[in-house]
């Protein structure tokens, strides 16, 4: 028994981080990430990244697959528009708890809905459970292998409009072969890649932002 990494990071977040002010939350979970326990977070780097992709979308309606301890969820709620939405995916009941106090702490809990599940079996119901007609902006931080499947899917639930942004973590790290082949080579998607390294690492890592056409 005794702590998972998830608890002591959510720890860390309660000491380190002022309640209600986001900056101090991402930095707390930065600082436990360098200096107590690697975690697999997007990171400071690549969230520099994340951030300016969400601050040029300035997105109504963002879904994020994958949220582990909520840091990204953080990184992205922090920046939506008034009236802006975010809805994160998560599989692991255990991560889904930690994220919804991590979130909570950082006081963005009105602008996210955190959903315990399977991506591939949320998706079909995003629509009718939500309201949601379409998304502005997809992150894709879950299983590698189902990067793909699930976008796949989206376009055909329709949630995919002409110019929904999707910015993909861990392309080369871990890495997502399938799915860059398929947004590289499609015609319905613009694909750029943005290189960076692994969270708090010198390994090479990158995103992938797909702008799709319709
Ligand atoms: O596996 C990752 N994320 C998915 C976690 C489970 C998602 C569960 N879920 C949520 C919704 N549907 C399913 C991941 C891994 C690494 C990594 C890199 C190098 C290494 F040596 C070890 C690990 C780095 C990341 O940045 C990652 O995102
Ligand atoms: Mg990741």
């Amino acid at each position: 028994t005794g702590t998972t990494r998830p608890q002591r990071l959510l720890r860390a977040v309660q000491e380190r981080a002022t309640r209600g002010d986001s900056e101090s939350v991402i930095a707390a979970i930065d600082h436990f990430c360098r200096h107590q326990e690697w975690a697999m977070n997007v990171g400071d780097e690549k969230g520099f990244i994340l951030d300016s992709v969400v601050s040029e979308v300035s997105p109504q309606t963002a879904l994020e697959l994958g949220t582990y301890c909520g840091y990204s969820t953080v990184r992205i709620a922090r920046l939506l528009p008034p009236g802006g939405h975010l809805i994160t995916l998560e599989f692991n009941p255990n991560y889904a708890a930690v994220a919804r106090q991590v979130i909570a702490w950082a006081g963005l809990e009105d602008m996210v809905q955190v959903v315990e599940g399977a991506s591939g079996d949320w998706i079909p119901h995003l629509r009718e459970h939500f309201g949601i007609e379409s998304f502005d902006f997809v992150f894709l931080d879950h299983w590698k292998e189902l990067y793909l499947p699930d976008i796949k899917l989206l376009e055909e639930c329709g949630l995919l409009r002409k110019g929904t942004v999707l910015l993909a973590d861990n392309v080369v790290c871990p890495g997502t072969p399938d799915y860059l082949e398929y947004v590289r080579k499609s015609q319905s998607y613009e694909s750029h890649y943005f290189g960076s390294h692994l969270e708090y690492t010198r390994a090479e890592d990158g995103l992938e932002k797909s702008v799709y056409l319709g």
